[in-house]
């Protein structure tokens, strides 16, 4: 492709993701499976193009309103207005390179538009970043999350929110089930993967060079399971023994689940429950390929499925590893703070409270809840827990040290839960707190069963 050709692709992706309401990777993996002409180097350049101003988002929207766009009357902030911004502005291009580009050639941007020259001699002698900018504007960071974000980070607000710009690593977790690390690592330097050990998880290993682990056949086996660092150690703070009863309520796509299944070795029973049929159906496929046969799926109506009340106090571990603001993935998907794709805070934060107050029932005496998610908001994390340890007087705070498996190294020192980012620890931000369910007195047991069974009978009313 030449560099016109590749700028073209670019805007119609732009294009594509501005109009779909779906994730930017999943318009993208549409977008060149519908292409496949585009070959695997324009491919990386073209995603790299619109990643790129994804990441530059608000400093992008900045210049363009300054130069009179977005607002009433004016032209509209669309795909070719930030690759023109981005050109100039990022990539230092000067106003004739740019322009040549635009020439309504075969293959090549429709020629420019008054506005659009005016926008060019406008910019040309900028750069992206400029001294008036807003501090939330040069962090990347939208209206609904800073003043939570600058409140809970404090100084450490503008290094995380950085952080989060940089393109997310691609991390590995080696399926204990079928082999070791070193046996992974040499099979990745076999295959020329240029990879090492992640610093924090026993069981991750960091890929540096781009490559399609899906073509391996080390992943095809089920040795390798692509997973955040992060996500592995939230796995890892369940510490789930071989022949336990355990529940991953919100499983998702599996992604922890997989990894609790193998650290218990194929032995006991882990049930992966979400209201979603269709992401478990997909986990399934990927239960199968690790060889793990110690999973059984459970779609539920609700977070009060009835099969929670038939399965009261059964469980050694119940893990909630729920849905969120996904603020911790930013930069993994950095149009997620964005484009509202899902429901706002308004409505996880009660949904969040109800799916844990309802898990906690299966959670068996002396046994073990844990509350998750990839969140660096206090509101659906600490907050959540505090909430629902005052409410749960049978609950303790375990600390997170205490928690952790033996010979998985020792957790990040962030308190007694588990409070990870990427500025402190190169792994997207989750969150992670352990309770434990006391062997309570019979009596104080009962009160409380009364007590669930009231909430319950009315939510099912
Ligand atoms: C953060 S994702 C889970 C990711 C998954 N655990 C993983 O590691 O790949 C949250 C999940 O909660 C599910 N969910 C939403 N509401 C729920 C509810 N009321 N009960 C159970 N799961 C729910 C969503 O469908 C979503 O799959």
């Amino acid at each position: 492709m030449t560099p016109t050709a590749r700028l073209q692709a670019a805007i119609d992706l732009l294009a594509e993701v501005l109009a779909t309401p779906r994730p930017a990777d999943a318009v993208a993996s549409a977008f060149f499976r519908a292409r496949r002409y585009i070959g695997a180097k324009d491919r990386t350049d073209v995603a790299e193009k619109v990643y790129g101003i994804l990441r530059r988002w608000a400093r992008l929207h900045w210049w363009l309103n300054r130069a009179g766009y977005g607002g009433e009357g004016q032209p509209a902030v669309d795909a070719r207005a930030l690759l023109i911004a981005d050109e100039l502005l990022t990539r230092g291009r000067g106003a004739a390179s740019v322009a040549e580009h635009f020439n309504g050639g075969k293959f090549a941007p429709m020629p420019l538009e008054a506005h659009e020259r005016a926008l060019i001699q406008e910019l040309e002698t900028h750069t992206l970043d400029h001294p008036q900018q807003p501090d939330a504007v040069r962090a990347e960071v939208p209206d609904w999350a800073a003043d939570t974000l600058r409140q809970a980070l404090g100084d450490r607000f503008v290094p995380e929110m950085q952080a989060m710009l940089t393109a997310a690593p691609m991390d590995l977790r080696v399926n204990p089930v079928k082999g070791t690390r070193e046996q992974a690592l040499a099979a990745l330097a076999k295959a020329g993967v240029t990879a090492e050990p992640t610093r924090i998880s026993a069981l991750g290993i960091r890929v540096r060079n781009r490559f399609p682990i899906a073509t391996l056949k080390a992943f095809q086996d089920g040795l390798l399971e692509i997973q955040d660092e992060g996500s592995q150690l939230v796995a890892f703070a369940t510490n789930p023994q071989p022949g336990q009863q355990v529940v991953d309520f919100c499983a998702g796509a599996g992604g922890k689940t997989l990894a609790i299944a193998a650290m218990m070795a194929n032995k006991g029973r882990v049930v992966a429950c979400d209201v979603l049929d269709g992401r478990l159906k997909r986990a399934q496929e990927r239960f199968r390929r690790a060889g793990l046969h110690n999973i059984e799926t459970r779609p539920l109506k609700s977070a009060r499925d009835p099969w929670v009340k038939r399965h009261k106090g059964r469980f050694d571990r119940v893990v909630v590893d729920a849905p969120c603001s996904g603020t911790g993935t930013w930069r993994r998907n950095p149009d997620a703070r964005w484009r509202q794709l899902g429901p706002g805070l308004s409505e996880l934060l009660p949904l969040q409270a109800e799916i844990l107050d309802s898990a906690a029932r299966l959670v068996r005496p002396g046994g073990r809840l844990v509350y998750a998610t990839c969140s660096l908001l206090p509101e659906e994390n600490q907050n959540q827990v505090t909430a629902f340890l005052a409410s749960h007087p049978d609950f303790t705070l375990m600390p997170i040290q205490e928690a952790w498996p033996e010979g998985m190294g020792t957790p990040p020192s962030t308190g007694d839960m588990l409070s990870l980012s990427p500025a402190r620890h190169d792994t997207d931000g989750f969150f992670a707190a352990v309770m434990v369910r006391q062997e309570a007195a019979p009596g104080a047991a009962e009160g409380t069963e009364a007590a669930d069974e009231a909430v319950e009978d009315t939510a099912e009313a």
